[in-house]
């Protein structure tokens, strides 16, 4: 199938956790805020359950599950150069899936409210498996799969039948089991090559932006209703790897790479500015193999030239969330004053 269907402030300072009171963990947060599960992970933190922090998704219709976390402000390098980020951390894979499964449904019912359409961004990797949620009650029922429109921030050149698709990864887990109309599942196209496919993908979505589906950023970039991402180990997201020319592309929207430092070297890749133009991001991180890049991003000082791509995130005016575990915010302990 064809498709179809930073500016960062240099010397930001070090990471610092402050409880809220009480009475403001139920209000919209007015500056970026951790959220730690049940249990002790950081000396000293009285750990109790709150309200849900995403209050601004909550649904009329439908009541939000008992809250899994607590609620922590946070000031990292990143949130300082970026405005809005929440981190939520939780105790098991279970509950992530649970909680992600909840805000992306909740979105889902927000965006086909607002524009008649959800349009949805997919990474490849561990992302994927922590989707399931949404394939099962309440979600699999609830959720008006007919309005979702799915794309991908990144893919590999290989046919989509090959076990590094991120396609077929999505496709065997997810999109399998969930009653998305075919037509609006936009895999690229695997007979071209990179340039091809890459170019190939771009017009699918400017054709989707000219036909309404895909709404417009302030800035004239494609602005997706929620991108659900991951990160790698160095700290790349989408195929925007550590160090590669490819970090300050602005011209594309959609772009290839050939010398991907992880196999496979041939991908296509939505750039930083449509990555930054999205309405909402969750970026699923989890894994101690994750720790050092989180520590990187979270937890040190550091300046403009030495940035991990997930430092580079820079959304416009959206909404940017972490969906992380304990393992991954390992190498934060010592940092956290409380
Ligand atoms: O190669 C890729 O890697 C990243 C991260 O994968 P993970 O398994 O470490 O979570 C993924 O987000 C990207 O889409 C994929 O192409």
């Amino acid at each position: 199938m064809a498709a179809s269907g930073v500016s960062h402030s240099p010397a930001a300072p070090a990471y610092r956790l402050r409880r809220l009171p009480l009475t403001r963990r139920f209000m919209l947060p007015a500056t970026p805020r951790l959220h730690l599960p049940t249990g002790t992970l950081y000396p000293g933190a009285r750990i109790s359950r709150c309200a849900d922090a995403r209050a601004p998704l909550r649904s009329n219709r439908r009541p939000l599950s008992p809250p899994l976390a607590m609620a922590y402000e946070a000031t990292s390098a990143a949130t300082a150069a970026n405005g809005k980020q929440d981190l939520l951390v939780f105790d098991s894979d279970e509950e992530l899936s649970v909680s992600l499964a909840k805000y992306t449904a909740e979105l889902s019912e927000k965006f086909v409210q607002e524009r008649g359409v959800f349009t949805v961004v997919l990474s490849g990797g561990s992302l994927v498996k922590s989707l399931r949620k949404l394939t099962e009650s309440p979600y699999l029922e609830s959720v008006d799969w007919a309005k979702w429109h799915v794309f991908w921030v990144d893919e590999r050149v290989v046919p989509k039948d090959h076990e590094d698709s991120n396609y077929k990864l999505a496709f065997d887990s997810f999109l399998s089991k969930v009653p998305i109309p075919p037509g609006q599942v936009y895999a690229i196209n695997d007979a071209l090559s990179a340039e091809g496919a890459a170019e190939d993908y771009e017009t699918a979505m400017k054709n989707s932006v000219n036909a309404g589906v895909i709404a417009v950023s302030t800035t004239g970039y494609p602005r997706f209703d929620l991108m659900l991402m991951g990160m790698g180990p160095d700290g790349h997201i989408a195929s925007l790897f550590p160090g590669h020319a490819l970090l300050s592309m602005t011209e594309k929207w959609v772009t290839c790479i050939k010398d991907s430092p992880k196999p496979p070297p041939e991908r296509i890749t939505f750039t930083f500015p449509v990555i930054n133009a999205s309405a909402y991001v969750a970026l699923v991180v989890t894994g101690a193999g994750k720790a050092g890049a989180v520590f990187k991003a979270l937890g040190s000082e550091k300046t403009s030239s030495d940035l991990l791509p997930v430092e580079m995130v820079s959304l416009e005016d959206g909404k940017f969330t972490w969906f992380t575990d304990k393992a991954a915010l390992s190498m934060l302990h010592d940092k956290a004053s409380l």
